[in-house]
């Protein structure tokens, strides 16, 4: 199955900048960390593109010199089940990402002394919030949580939060007094008045503030669960709806949006067939271990035959997890600051970087 236009495409505005008979690389290539002509593909002769296209030789070239500060064994600990992920790669694309997000901390943390001096006002630093955005199956908690591990190694040592927003997802029993259960995911399936909440007091430096957690072996908001997030140095929102822009029940715009409390935004991409394969191999390999459990939601799919559970996981991805990456999430691509583009085998094949 293939998104009409090809979600393996850059988003439009890229597309153009990216497409490869007309690549120019900049005039100023510059030099990188361990003196290897870094080239950076900024645009075409007859269009701007807002990105700067990086393939995975001049990504990494960013970090060179650089030692990745965790080991096989803590990577096998933070890959997202499923999600084939190796150091090289670490090294290859989340680290320079790391060093990259590592630099705008640093500048905002001088822009906000410098403007509290200013002001005379001696407020606090507030956290650096980061979103990572994706499809259900794409790999966005593998990328949230090296995220968090690289930055908290970086030399200030910041502390790094990371809360998922599906926490905020409605109960199911909710969603089922509203018929929406089938909608898991959805923007509607979430309680998006309090995930704004959270976000703008978190940003406004307010102590010890809570999100409410999501099981999904149980597939449902554990009762009376919740994260403390309290003043982070960083905090990495991960979920599938964090660039929405969202409307009111009216249609009408909100005055805030998710997007205001973002410092950064991460976008991991892959074609829909990718990810739907993926998340098919997923489903089959959860069958044979997490789905085992008598108290996991997804029990009655344990015993399943290979082709039935194959047919459940992508009828699944047809009425669920497909309509939502088409309709709510892939649209909302091109607002990230950063899109992590994945080939077929997970790995990252090109980087993004908006300039504009
Ligand atoms: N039915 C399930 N049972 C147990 N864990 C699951 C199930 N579905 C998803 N997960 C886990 O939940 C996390 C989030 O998955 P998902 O929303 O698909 O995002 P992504 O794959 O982009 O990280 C992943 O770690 C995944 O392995
Ligand atoms: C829990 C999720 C909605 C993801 O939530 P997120 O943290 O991205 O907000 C998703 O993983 C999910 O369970 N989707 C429902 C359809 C399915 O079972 O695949």
């Amino acid at each position: 199955m293939r998104f009409r236009g090809g979600l393996d495409q850059p988003p439009k505005r890229a597309a153009a900048g990216a497409r490869p008979p007309a690549r120019v690389t900049r005039p100023g290539a510059r030099t990188g960390a361990d003196g290897t002509m870094v080239r950076v593909t900024a645009g075409t002769r007859s269009s701007i593109s807002p990105y700067a296209v990086f393939d995975r030789t001049s990504w990494r070239a960013l970090a060179a010199g650089s030692q990745l500060p965790l080991d096989e064994a803590e990577l096998r600990s933070l890959a997202t089940f499923g999600d084939r992920i190796d150091l090289d790669e670490v090294a290859t694309v989340y680290l320079p990402l790391a060093r990259l997000l590592s630099l705008h901390v640093t500048a905002s943390r001088r822009l906000w002394a410098a403007q509290s001096e200013f002001l005379g006002d001696s407020t606090d630093k507030v956290p650096f919030v980061i979103a990572v955005a994706g499809s259900v199956a794409v790999g966005k908690s593998t990328t949230a949580r090296l995220l968090q591990t690289l930055l908290a190694a970086t030399p200030d040592a910041p502390r790094v939060d990371l809360v998922t927003t599906d926490g905020f997802l409605l109960p199911n029993a909710t969603l089922e007094a509203r018929g929406l259960l089938g909608r898991k995911g959805f923007p509607e399936s979430y309680d998006r008045r309090a995930l704004l909440k959270f976000l703008a007091d978190v940003k406004s430096g307010r102590e010890e503030v809570f999100a409410p957690v999501y099981d999904h072996q149980a597939y449902d908001i554990v009762p009376e669960a919740r994260q403390a997030v309290d003043r982070p140095d960083i905090l990495v929102v991960e979920g599938l709806n964090v660039l929405q822009a969202g409307r009111r029940a009216d249609g009408t715009a909100p005055e805030v949006f998710l997007s205001d409390f973002f410092d950064f935004s991460v976008y991991v991409d892959a074609s829909e067939a990718d990810i739907q394969r993926w998340y098919v191999e997923r489903f089959l390999a959860l069958r044979r271990t997490a789905f085992r459990d008598t108290t996991a939601y997804f029990h009655r799919f344990a015993d399943l035959t290979d082709d039935q559970a194959r047919e459940t996981a992508l009828g699944i991805w047809a009425a669920v997890n497909g309509p939502n990456l088409r309709s709510n999430i892939a649209p909302t691509r091109s607002r990230a600051r950063l899109v992590l583009q994945k080939a077929a085998d997970h790995s990252v094949r090109r980087v993004l970087l908006r300039k504009l």
